[in-house]
């Protein structure tokens, strides 16, 4: 893969309009229930996502981070690799699951089904990418852009570790 031949998916501009509607929608969607909610940073292709978004939450957003992998190259291996883990309870707490992308789902699947065991007060996934490939049944309540199918990188997404600084949404045609 060669930089040059990157493509804007999405831009920079487009990235940071997004963001500010997510977080005006976030911040609606919890005033009426709680002042502080627990943002869990799914690394490392969220990493850009996060920090951004979490600016525009409008009340006190405690940062938790867990990493977990699954694709070589442009695949899923069908199998997460846990690298880190949450080192607090959850229980009771808002929870907010901050991705990058959603795809064939399996990694938000598995991490769902563990920080439910915690019985967190509620559960709901922000993620700034979905793509409408997979019928995954994942309820993303506060989506930023549906795309086809088209393997994306930048703006924290990676090919092999590669390209997560650019800072836009691309794809190599
Ligand atoms: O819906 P899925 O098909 O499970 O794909 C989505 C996941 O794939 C990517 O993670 P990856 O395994 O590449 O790890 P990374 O975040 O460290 O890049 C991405 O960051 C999501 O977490
Ligand atoms: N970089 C990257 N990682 C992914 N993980 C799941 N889908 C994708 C994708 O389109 N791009």
């Amino acid at each position: 893969m060669d930089i040059e031949n990157i493509k804007v998916l999405i831009s920079e501009e487009e990235l940071d309009n997004k963001i500010r509607e997510l977080g005006k929608n976030i911040t609606q969607h919890y005033k009426p229930m709680t002042d502080e909610i627990v943002a869990i940073c799914v690394l490392k292709g969220s990493i850009n996502f996060f920090s951004d978004l979490v600016k525009r939450i409008d009340m006190n957003v405690f940062y938790n981070f867990i990493q977990v992998s699954s694709y070589s190259g442009t695949n899923t291996t069908g199998k997460i690799k846990v690298k880190s883990w949450l080192e607090e309870s959850l229980e009771g707490k808002h929870v907010l699951i901050v991705e990058d992308i959603v795809d064939t789902g399996n990694t938000l699947k598995y991490v769902i089904k563990y920080i439910e065991r915690q019985k967190p007060a509620s559960i709901e996934v922000a993620s700034i990418v979905v793509k409408d490939v997979h019928e995954h049944g994942i309820d993303v309540k506060f989506p930023g852009f549906t795309i086809g199918d088209y393997f994306i990188i930048g703006y924290g997404l990676d090919y092999d570790q590669s390209y997560r600084n650019i800072p836009f949404i691309g794809y190599v045609e």
